[in-house]
């Protein structure tokens, strides 16, 4: 047994926007996502998704919601991710550019999930219309996914 890799992802919105970041390094690099990293020993998984939001795109949430969980497995690697993803529509700050996200807005209608992870085609449609949602995918390498589960959830845990 390996113990999952903890993850956050935070997607701040506005009723006919959503903040993005384009990936400027490292895992997911080229890719538009949210912001989200690693959660640090001693660390909570809120107190990771404001930090990690607030690191990469400057901002401050201020209404941080947990809407989904998704575990991804990597053909070859035993360790899971799993990821907590966090929407919140009030926060501070300006989007700025950091070391790894640059950030920019996107209108609702026009995602653009050819340049996203692979996954996000099918959970994205239920963060955006407020749904709670819970997921996992089997990915071998980064652009192929061999099978996935996804189901809307009343409550996440
Ligand atoms: N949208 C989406 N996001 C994903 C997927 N898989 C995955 O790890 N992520 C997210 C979770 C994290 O927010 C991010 C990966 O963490 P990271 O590399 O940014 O970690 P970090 O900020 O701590 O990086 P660093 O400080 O160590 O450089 O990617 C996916 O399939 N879709
Ligand atoms: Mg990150
Ligand atoms: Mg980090």
């Amino acid at each position: 047994m390996v113990a999952n890799k903890l993850l956050t992802l935070v997607f701040v919105r506005e009723p006919t926007r959503i903040l993005l970041g384009l990936k400027k390094r490292g895992f997911g690099m080229g890719r538009w996502n949210g912001f989200g990293g690693k959660v640090e020993t001693g660390e909570t998984i809120i107190q990771a998704a404001l930090r990690e939001l607030q690191e990469e795109s400057g901002l401050k949430a201020k209404n941080l919601q947990e809407v989904g969980l998704l575990k991804f497995e990597f053909v070859g690697d035993p360790q899971l991710l799993e990821v907590h993803v966090f929407t919140s529509s009030e926060y501070e700050g300006k989007p700025t550019e950091s070391s790894e996200m640059k950030p920019q807005w996107y209108d609702i209608d026009s995602i653009p999930f050819d340049k996203m992870w692979p996954d996000d085609k099918w959970w994205f449609p239920l963060l955006l219309k407020g749904s709670k949602f819970s997921g996992y995918f089997l990915f071998e390498g980064h652009d192929d996914v061999l099978n996935y589960t996804l189901e809307e959830v009343d409550s996440l845990n």
